[in-house]
């Protein structure tokens, strides 16, 4: 029997370096957190303040993202969860069609409501958002590296711009010179617009601060969407009352081999791979060879058995922009991506059939594709690496196995170096 009554937060997550990005502030804040990859099928027990559903619908037509955002939510609704949350890119990743607006307009309407705010504002990660026009660190992000992400290219900063055409509820932002006021000024604001049809107000924020403002502001709602920042606004709100718990848990690990596996072709993981590979072994996985039928799975496979130890090894696809594009170009953009995907999935999950217990993947799809080839199904959040990025542990075919799942643009230059310090 699932322990139902005590649920804060039902969380679902878009993708999955997104699921421990949020569930790591929740767990930061005391609140007891898990992960779960997809809705369970079986009837497990859960204790936890929150849940959060991984999913991965970021890029998946909107009609699938909706359909498996509302199964997810009608089973957190199951278990009496008091608030839910959206929770999507803080780089507010969507093509033209969705999946933000339908995910969060279907979300609405499943819970009877009628307003919900957005807001990917993490400013721990520099995300912030200024008159509805998100930035990263100091540049728009149509500025930023966004603009060539392979799957989610963002070429336009302005979110009432980007939300409006993917919704069909009206959008409004509720600007800065309302949220610098304070929860009273923001709840007063938020007054004289509700009760007007369906709507998502696109809050500004600058800061951590201004996070618990807009959640105080807006407690009394039930649906929440954004980035992992907002999480810590209203786990701040929902913790008065003394609602908290043990802080996240840290494990006593055996040792293993390590690896990091990556597919995020972000400028950020671009750079982490560059600055490994100056003191650590590398394969490349070549993307035309994989998609001649060269078996390159198997290649990186036998290429890494040898050199398994505690020093990390490293399998990449992760390429500049102009590569990924000569990809995307002769092989189709969805195609490559899930070739990619596939491939190194396959790679990971042999690894760990040979003993890398201790594993740092990089990029959302990719992470999403690594982690259900796994067979893992439950992430207990243990300690954080970097800002977004904790350590998460599981369960792999009966064998623990620790994970680290990189959000594509988070982590500093030695990330891939430097994590494994946080492990224990
Ligand atoms: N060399 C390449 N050529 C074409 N596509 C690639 C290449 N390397 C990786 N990809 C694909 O690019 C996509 C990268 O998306 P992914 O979500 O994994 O990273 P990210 O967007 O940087 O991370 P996040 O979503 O966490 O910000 C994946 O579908 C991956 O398979
Ligand atoms: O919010 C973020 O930036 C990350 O958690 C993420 O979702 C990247 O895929």
């Amino acid at each position: 029997m699932v322990v139902a009554g005590n649920l804060l937060v039902g969380c679902v997550a878009d993708d999955f370096t997104g699921a421990t990005d949020v569930a790591n502030i929740f767990a930061r804040a005391g609140l007891k957190t898990t992960v779960l990859i997809g809705v369970p099928e079986d009837d497990r027990d859960i204790d936890a303040d929150v849940i959060v559903v991984a999913l991965k619908t970021r890029t998946t037509p909107p009609q699938m993202a909706v359909e498996q955002s509302l199964v997810a939510l009608r089973w957190l609704r199951g278990r009496g969860a008091q608030k839910y949350y959206f929770k999507y890119c803080s780089t507010f990743d969507s093509t033209a069609k969705g999946n933000i607006g339908p995910v969060a307009d279907a979300m609405l309407a499943e819970l009877g409501q009628s307003i919900t705010i957005a807001c990917p504002a993490f400013p721990a990660n520099g995300r912030t958002v200024y008159k509805g026009n998100l930035f990263v660190g100091d540049v728009p992000l149509d500025e930023s590296g966004m603009r060539n992400h392979p799957l989610t290219p963002m070429i336009d900063a302005n979110l009432l711009r980007v939300l409006g055409p993917q919704s069909r509820a009206e959008i409004t932002g509720c600007y800065y010179e309302t949220v610098r006021q304070g929860a009273s000024a923001i709840a007063e604001w938020a007054a004289t617009i509700c009760g007007d049809g369906t709507r998502i107000v696109v809050v500004d924020a600058l800061a951590d601060e201004d996070l618990v403002e807009i959640a105080q502001a807006f407690k009394d709602f039930v649906l929440f969407t954004g980035a992992s920042g907002l999480a810590y606004g209203l786990a701040r709100v929902l913790l008065v009352g003394g609602n908290s718990r043990d802080a996240a848990v840290t494990t006593d690990l055996d040792e293993g081999y390590r690896a990091v596996v990556s597919g995020s072709c972000s400028v950020a993981t671009n750079g982490q791979v560059e600055a490994m590979l100056a003191d650590h072994e590398g394969f490349r996985v070549d993307v035309s060879k994989l998609a001649g039928g060269g078996d390159v799975v198997g290649e990186a496979v036998e290429w890494a058995s040898s050199r398994l130890g505690r020093k990390p090894v490293l399998i990449y696809a992760t390429a500049p922009p102009d590569e990924v594009k000569e990809n995307q170009r002769q092989l189709g953009v969805a195609q490559s991506g899930e070739m990619v995907e596939a491939a190194l999935s396959s790679i990971a999950r042999r690894l760990v059939e040979k003993g890398v217990s201790e594993l740092i993947v990089a990029g959302g799809e990719t992470s999403g594709a690594v982690v259900k080839s796994l067979g893992v199904d439950q992430l207990s959040i243990g300690n954080e690496i970097a800002p977004g990025v904790p350590w998460v542990h599981a369960k792999s075919q009966g064998r623990p196995l620790s994970l680290a799942l990189k959000s594509g643009n988070f982590g500093e230059r030695d990330f891939f170096m430097d994590a494994w310090d946080r492990l224990r």
